[in-house]
Order: structure tokens, then C-alpha cells, then sequence
């Protein structure tokens, strides 16, 4: 997938020529709610004959605009552009989220980063917001869309037990190392990718270092999956509560220590702090 990074204000060269369909969000961990919308704008691409692009934004909003710090992504950049491309989006618009970016007006965020851009739809979900101080929503856009050359497919709220499925909510069930629960939020294991840092026990006890600032569940014993591109091993993650110190993974094979990335499938939780030093 092709990757263009959009920076504020935005130069014209940029502007494919080629119209195409395009799911805007942010898109942290590209969860099931995020898939519908992925899928139902593929579809539109589709019966279109229109490239699927999606749209999201570097850093997330709210470290701009709440100035947070040190925020933890489900899925960092890399990551959510490899399981976007895997849903079938072809070209992804990675706009560089600064003040300026976040002053535009909802209008000029239409004219400027949809139609000139070649956007022919647009698709959102139902609480989607854009513009300065997040005053455009899907409402605004559709009535926008009446008299500009571009449509807008607004999808409906995708639930999990009553609630509204969310990177939010996703965040802290991960957070309270509830891990088992994940896949009914994001149709799979919770997935860490991350270089191998050491190897000890001729290559059966590993300590990671995760590729950027990834979300990790609370301190405890986890049961995960891990991938070293070849091969899928069994393992134990001893979680600590800094990554960088005790915090190891023991499986049962060999990883290969000539790999450069190796993923971590959080598949079940199987004690919390206390249990884990001994
Ligand atoms: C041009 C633009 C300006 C924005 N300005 C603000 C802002 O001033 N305040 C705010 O809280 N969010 C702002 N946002 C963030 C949006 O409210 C929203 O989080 C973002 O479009 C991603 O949509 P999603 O959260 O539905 O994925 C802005 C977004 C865009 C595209
Ligand atoms: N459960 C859902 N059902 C349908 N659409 C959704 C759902 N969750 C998010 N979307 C849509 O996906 C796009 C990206 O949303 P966003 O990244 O804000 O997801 P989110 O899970 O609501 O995140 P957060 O919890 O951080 O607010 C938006 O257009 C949004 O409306």
C-alpha cells in the first residue's frame, strides 16, 4: 500500500489523479467497528471501479490539542497501515495533525483534503468529527456533499454486548489485562510487534522491545503467540511493570535470532503483579 503523508497547507502535487473512495478516521487499532467501515467502502470502491484509500492522522488529535504526552497506540503507524492494506485499502493519506491543521474550519477541510484531493465518497462513521474545535459531523458533511461533487456513506454504530465497540473501550480492557476478550472487539489476539532485544537459553527466553509506543497490558503472566516469520511458538510473557527491565518471554521452541521483527499475540491473562515474581 502506498503511503503519502499530507502536511498543512497542502501542496497540489499531491492530489492523485485518479478519483477514489475514502474512509476517513483515525483508526487506532482498526478494530470490528472500524472494519465495517473499511468493508462497506470497499464494496463502494469496488462497484465504482475506484481505488480505496483511507485517511488518518499523525500524531493522534488529542496529543495537539490536549497536548497529552506519552500516549499508547493499539496500533502505531506501521501497524495500522499494514491491517488497513489487509482490508484493501490501496493508498493511505497520513496527515501531519498540527495546530494549523486542527484550526481549519469544517468547510475548508472539505474543499481543501476531500474534493481536492479527487474524493468521489466518502465514508464515515456515525459519530465521526472534523474540523476546528471538532465542529463538523456526518450531518454537516452530508448536507455538504448535496451541492459538491463527492457522496458520503455514514455507517451505523457496531456494538459488543449493548456497547458502542471503541479503541477507548478496547484500550482498557487491554489495560486491565483482560485479554481473552479482545477478539470480540477486534476480531483477533491483541498483536505486539516489536525487535528482539536479547536472547538467552540458546534462544528460548527472549526480552522485546516493542516498535513504537504500544499500548501493554497491565503487569502479569499473559499466555502469547509468538511469530518470528516463520514459525508460531507457545510462551509465557512475564509482564513487569517496565518493559525494559525484567520483562521476558519464555517459549517453547526456538526463535530464530536472525529475525529482525517478531510479533506477540496476547492470548489469555494468567495472573496479575503479585503472583509473578517468584
Ligand atoms: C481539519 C481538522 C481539524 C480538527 N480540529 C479539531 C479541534 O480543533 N479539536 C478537536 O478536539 N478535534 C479536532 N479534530 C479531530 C476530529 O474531531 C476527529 O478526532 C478526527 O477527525 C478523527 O476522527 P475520528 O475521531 O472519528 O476518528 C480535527 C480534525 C480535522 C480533520
Ligand atoms: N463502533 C463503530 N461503529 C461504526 N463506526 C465506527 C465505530 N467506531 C468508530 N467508527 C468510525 O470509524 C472512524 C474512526 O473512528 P475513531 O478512530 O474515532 O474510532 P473510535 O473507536 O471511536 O476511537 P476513540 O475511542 O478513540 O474515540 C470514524 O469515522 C468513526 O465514526
Amino acid at each position: 500500500m502506498e503511503i503519502v503523508r499530507l502536511t498543512h497547507p497542502l501542496k497540489e502535487s499531491l492530489s492523485p489523479k485518479e478519483s477514489h473512495v475514502m474512509a476517513v478516521g483515525f483508526f487506532d487499532g482498526v478494530h470490528l467497528g472500524h472494519q465495517d467501515l473499511i468493508k462497506q467502502a470497499k464494496r463502494i470502491a469496488d462497484q465504482e471501479n475506484r481505488t480505496l484509500t483511507a485517511m488518518t492522522f499523525d500524531p493522534h488529535p488529542d496529543e495537539v490539542i490536549k497536548e497529552e504526552t506519552d500516549r499508547k497506540y493499539l496500533t502505531p503507524l506501521p501497524a495500522k497501515a499494514e491491517r488497513l492494506a489487509r482490508f484493501g485499502c490501496e493508498k493511505l493519506f497520513v496527515v501531519s495533525f498540527d495546530k494549523a491543521f486542527a484550526s481549519l474550519p469544517p468547510a475548508d477541510f472539505i474543499n481543501d483534503y476531500v474534493i481536492s484531493l479527487n474524493t468521489k465518497n466518502v465514508v464515515v462513521g456515525f459519530d465521526f468529527t472534523f474540523g476546528y474545535k471538532a465542529k463538523g459531523d456526518t450531518e454537516y458533511l452530508q448536507k455538504k456533499s448535496l451541492k459538491k461533487p463527492f457522496n458520503v456513506t455514514v455507517i451505523p454504530k457496531k456494538t459488543y454486548d449493548k456497547e458502542k465497540i471503541s479503541s477507548t473501550l478496547l484500550k482498557s480492557v487491554i489495560r486491565e489485562g483482560h485479554v481473552h476478550l479482545v477478539p470480540y472487539y477486534l476480531g483477533k489476539h491483541y498483536e505486539v510487534i516489536g525487535h528482539i532485544n536479547t536472547l538467552r537459553s540458546r534462544g528460548k527466553t527472549i526480552k522485546v522491545d516493542p516498535i513504537g509506543r504500544y499500548l501493554l497490558p497491565k503487569p502479569g503472566l499473559y499466555q502469547v503467540q509468538v511469530k518470528d516469520g516463520k514459525r508460531t511458538l507457545q510462551g509465557l510473557f512475564r509482564l513487569f511493570p517496565s518493559i525494559e527491565e525484567e520483562s521476558e518471554i519464555t517459549v517453547n521452541g526456538l526463535i530464530d535470532p536472525h529475525v529482525n521483527k517478531i510479533s506477540i499475540q496476547f492470548t489469555n491473562e494468567i495472573s496479575s503483579t503479585a503472583m509473578i515474581s517468584g
